[in-house]
């Protein structure tokens, strides 16, 4: 992890942190707001529009909101993870069968330090399962076939289920982002089928405060890749927010909600516009930490171009047009 004053470098250009400290500021998780997406699924086009209005004032104040009413089924949510406690239990040498540098397109599981979130860190203590749109022919360098552990095939009914879930949750999330920079609703709908997406099955065991090395997290300091992540907690509290002041704020599990953060494809598209925002995680609770980022993106083959909408004369271009694959391929590439 960074040094005091030092930056944290993302995909996007050098970030500034301040804080050199594990601790996070208290009390102050309330200013990471609270969206009610019943408006989003209204038939009412002035509630989605307030809903829009809502996400528009989050991804441009703090890159970072729950998402409550979100239409996922909480059998779902709780499946999936009763999946990620099962595979988790798994022998290292059955989970290393299925270890994603064995893979073409990033699929699979992979170790406890096996990552390096923060290029200053020396790996990230959560080992993880990587699973995205399950396609049998390989057209580009992220899509392929799912691969699932040999001993434990029932996972793989939970998990897709979750998968298609948050497929439909991210594209409506997509619409309102769309309604936000008052574009119009459905101008992404062709472009976010859900082949552009990934998600992970994260452990993080635990780490004593005695031992805490500020290079080696749960999760380094970083910046996600695609469009949104929309995050799955359990109830062992972790995931700190990097805020304006370079002060770390704590996004404490509220139950039945998800996190959703803005990613660098996002902050390119809306040149910087929507803030994606540094966050990492450290398990201080004393038991295992599990989560499930879903990282929604667009199709791989789609030019990610600043909109037209969030340039002006005094604000141009900041990012010259990138191909939505490779552009995540290289930042993996970066962090494997
Ligand atoms: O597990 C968490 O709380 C955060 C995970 C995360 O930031 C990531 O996987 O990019
Ligand atoms: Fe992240």
């Amino acid at each position: 992890m960074a040094d005091s004053g030092a930056e944290v470098l993302t995909g996007n250009g050098p970030r500034k942190i301040l804080s050199n400290s594990i601790d996070v500021k208290p009390g102050s998780f309330s200013s990471i707001p609270i969206l009610d997406f019943s408006l989003a699924f209204s038939d009412d086009f002035t509630d989605r529009k307030k809903c829009a209005e809502q996400l528009f004032d989050a991804c441009t104040r703090v890159g970072f909101f729950y998402v409550k009413n979100h239409g996922v089924p909480q059998d779902v949510v709780t499946n999936c993870f009763g999946a990620a406690r099962q595979f988790f239990d798994l022998s290292l040498d059955e989970k290393m069968k299925i270890y994603i540098k064995d893979s073409d397109n990033y699929k699979g599981y992979t170790p406890l330090l096996g990552e390096n979130t923060d290029p200053a860190g020396r790996g990230d203590l959560h080992e993880g399962f990587d699973v995205g749109y399950d396609s049998k022919a390989v057209k580009n360098e992220m899509e392929g076939e799912n691969r699932w552990p040999e001993t434990l095939p029932e996972i793989k009914e939970p998990v897709t289920d979750y998968f298609n879930s948050m497929i439909r949750l991210g594209k409506k999330l997509f619409q309102l982002f769309a309604l936000s920079l008052d574009l119009d609703e459905h101008r992404f709908d062709s472009t976010v089928s859900g082949k552009g997406s990934v998600m992970r099955l994260l452990h993080y065991p635990p780490q004593k405060d005695e031992n805490i090395d500020l290079n080696q997290l749960g999760i380094g300091a970083h910046s996600d890749y695609e469009c949104f992540t929309m995050l799955a907690q359990d109830d062992v509290p972790a995931l700190q927010v990097l805020n304006a002041e370079g002060e770390w704020v704590a996004a404490v599990p509220i139950e039945g909600t998800f996190v959703v953060n803005v990613g660098d494809s996002m902050a390119r598209w809306t040149n910087d516009l929507y803030l994606s925002t540094i966050h990492r995680a450290i398990n201080r609770s004393g038991a295992r930490r599990y989560s499930i980022p879903f990282f929604f993106g667009v199709d791989y083959e789609t030019t990610i171009e600043v909109l037209e909408s969030c340039t002006s004369e005094a604000r141009p271009p900041k990012y010259k047009p990138i191909n939505a694959g490779q552009y995540i391929k290289q930042r993996l590439n970066e962090t494997y």
